[in-house]
């Protein structure tokens, strides 16, 4: 992330109070741990928590997270990193019952499970949201989920009124609250009234109470119905489970076969419209029907183009040509098909040949924030070990300055102007480090991940830092409730060190908004730092594209700059702070080789260079020339000839252009 969006505004007081209540915080806990949960006077619980809830409805309570900043509009909640654990990976049918009386504080509960019913309104906070829930026996515990507060765009305790909690761990919120903590959405399945649990994708069934056997086609047909009426009211999230529910019934069920086709179908629409694009592509293809008659050939051409859909939208191009490929030749001539099977084309040749209208993008999206409809490439770059860095992106040819290094499309990209954008600062325990989080990022991330396995390896494969989170490749055992599992510890500490911030895009926005605005890019994320870099980015609405600042040669490494903080000590921490390296370049060891009193006479002369050009005009007079020539030698005469012979030199430039246009004038 670039350097402005590392700035914490905290004063030094604030971030030694800041570490201090976490210390005590911590030595609480650590008290605390493995003692029997003290059981709460419920009705006590649930009053205090509704009487919260209306307070915050009201305007009349702050979020207890916010720390820091003059202004509510410059604090910032704090998140505390501490203790990383790993999801669940075990269906819940593997899992035994426990009650809220058998829980123990700061254990994770392994091999069990709750099933928790919500006794009082959502209270919801920019990192957390909580709410009370009672088990079976009557007793009532406060339950919070952290970070991964939404699902399908809804609060997640606000989704259902009855939770099962995987492998329940009880530990102290930092009010010194009792509370079951939830940081990984997969440990939390909502269960609806209806008995259909959770509407992600995946072996739908989660509830070992009902272990039904094979529905008859009337209820598979009225499951059906459902999802189809859910499906027109647009309650995507009805349609899903329904349909979910629809073709668990229907496995048995052989007498109807091209019922579950036609579900399949239809939950391949709705996974489209949802984002489960990797549910669409395989709900697509299970519902091509055997037949030669013309309803076979429109229905197996409706299932192709939401196949190809799907795999556009997974960057699978080759796959989707395929698809409407496919398509046209069942229905020819069928416009939209025709239309898509265009679009791809064009994809196919950005992703292979780098054919791309650059100029046509810079009209349409230099300064903008939508998706651009584009394909990555990155034929011209390799991923190789890097040594003492790593790994690293290389060329695989020669490019010219000014070329076209590589280009990619976001995984995701949290936008400064969005509603929900959010950055926090979150200490980190592991290292003592307070850093800014853009955790509506993290949020995209963690989403578009949970509804897409598929993506999961090209993004967890990126550099988390160590020490990495325990078990962070989890993946869940055949059978647990939904098909993904995203350590969400681990993807904080990747989305922290490779995310790229957007700020320089948006001269025009509040310095707020400037912070907010990160995206993930995991191709160009394996490029390392350089202070004298040999490629530079731009961004095109959510396309980044690396062009050539020199000629570079076949196999040399690839560097942009993630830091360019002018001065040399103010760079060389915000690397550390954020990345945890020293910089070890050409520029840095020549500036270290300064020493402190060379650098600081040559930041003072830049300082007052800066000055003279803002304030002086051209056509200069010649006095003024005079002057600039003047401090151009005393700027120069701070770099050592031989230390600096083929660096740039940062401090000269801005006197060195005003003398160039001095002189055209
Ligand atoms: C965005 S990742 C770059 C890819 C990374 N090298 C990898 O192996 O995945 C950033 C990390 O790379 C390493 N790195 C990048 N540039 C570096 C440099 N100039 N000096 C030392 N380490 C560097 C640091 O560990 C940093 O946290």
């Amino acid at each position: 992330m670039a350097a402005d969006s590392n700035t914490i505004l905290l004063t030094q007081h604030e971030v030694d109070r800041v570490r201090d209540e976490v210390r005590g915080w911590l030595k609480h806990r650590e008290v605390a741990a493995a003692t029997h949960r003290k059981p709460r006077d419920g009705p006590a619980a649930i009053r205090a928590a509704t009487g919260a809830s209306l307070l915050m409805d009201m305007g009349g309570a702050s979020d207890p997270d916010l720390v820091g900043g003059s202004s509510a509009r410059q604090a910032r909640p704090l998140l505390v990193i501490d203790h990383p654990y790993a999801p669940c990976g075990v269906p819940l049918e593997k899992l035994a019952s426990m009650s809220l009386a058998d829980l123990c504080l700061e254990q994770h509960h392994a091999g069990k499970f709750l099933r928790v019913k919500k006794v009082s309104p959502v209270i919801l906070l920019a990192t957390r949201s909580w709410t009370m829930v009672q088990d079976e026996a009557g007793d009532v515990e406060r339950l919070e989920v952290y970070v991964q507060t939404q699902l399908d765009g809804i609060d997640v305790l606000e989704s259902a009124s009855e939770f099962y909690v995987k492998e329940p761990y009880l530990s102290l919120n930092r009010q010194g609250e009792t509370m079951l903590r939830i940081d990984h959405p997969s440990d939390l399945i909502p269960r609806w009234e209806d008995g259909v649990d959770d509407s992600r994708p995946g072996p739908t069934r989660t509830d070992s109470h009902n272990e039904d056997t094979a529905a008859s086609g009337d209820v598979i047909l009225t499951l059906k119905e459902k999802g189809n009426a859910s499906l027109k009211q647009q309650d995507y999230r009805t349609a899903l489970a329904m349909y979910g529910s629809a073709l668990e019934n229907s496995a048995n069920d052989t007498t109807l076969p091209g019922l579950a086709k036609d579900i399949y179908r239809n939950r391949a629409q709705v996974s489209l419209l949802t984002g489960y694009f990797d549910q669409a592509r395989s709900d697509a293809l299970s519902a091509i029907l055997d037949g030669q008659d013309e309803t076979t050939y429109r229905l197996n051409g409706k299932a192709y183009f939401r196949a190809g859909c799907a795999a556009y939208k997974l960057g699978r191009y080759e796959e989707a040509s395929d698809s409407f490929t496919k398509q046209l030749q069942l229905v020819p001539g069928d416009r939209e098909a025709e239309l898509y099977l265009r679009r791809t084309t064009a994809r196919i040749g950005e992703q292979d040949e780098g054919k791309y209208n650059i100029r046509k993008l810079r009209v349409k999206y230099a300064s903008s924030s939508d998706p651009v409809d584009a394909a990555s490439y990155t034929a011209r770059t390799a991923l190789r070990e890097s040594p003492g860095l790593g790994r690293g992106l290389f060329a695989v040819e020669d490019i010219p300055i000014g070329g076209l290094v590589m280009c990619e499309k976001a995984l995701c990209v949290s936008w400064s102007s969005g509603e929900d954008s959010v950055s926090a600062l979150s200490y980190d325990t592991r290292d003592n480090e307070i850093r800014v989080t853009p955790i509506s990022l993290v949020k995209a991330v963690t989403a578009k991940l949970s509804k897409n396995p598929s993506l999961i390896p090209k993004v967890m494969d990126l550099d988390g830092g160590s020490p990495s989170t325990p078990n962070s490749d989890t993946s869940p055992e055949p059978g647990a409730e939904n098909n993904t599992v995203v350590n969400t510890f681990h993807l904080h500490d990747i989305v922290t060190l490779n995310a790229f911030a957007l700020s320089s895009h948006t001269p025009s926005d509040s310095e707020k908004q400037k912070e907010a605005s990160t995206g993930l890019w995991p191709h160009a994320a394996y490029i390392n730092h350089s202070c004298t870099p040999n490629i530079a980015p731009e961004f095109l609405g959510d396309l980044l594209l690396f062009h050539a600042t020199r000629p570079i040669k076949a196999g040399e490494e690839l560097f942009h700059c993630y830091n360019a903080t002018r001065d040399y000590d103010a760079r060389q921490a915000a690397l550390k702070t954020t990345w945890g390296f020293r910089c070890k370049c050409a520029l840095c060891i020549a500036e270290e080789a300064d020493g402190v009193e060379v650098r600081k006479r040559r930041e003072e002369l830049v300082v007052k260079a800066e000055g003279f050009v803002q304030r002086t005009a051209v056509p200069a007079r010649r006095v003024a020339v005079v002057e600039a020539r003047r401090l151009l030698g005393a700027i120069e005469g701070t770099y050592d000839e031989v230390r600096y012979r083929g660096l740039s030199r940062a401090g000269i430039r801005g006197l060195e252009e005003w003398l160039a246009r001095a002189k055209v004038n």
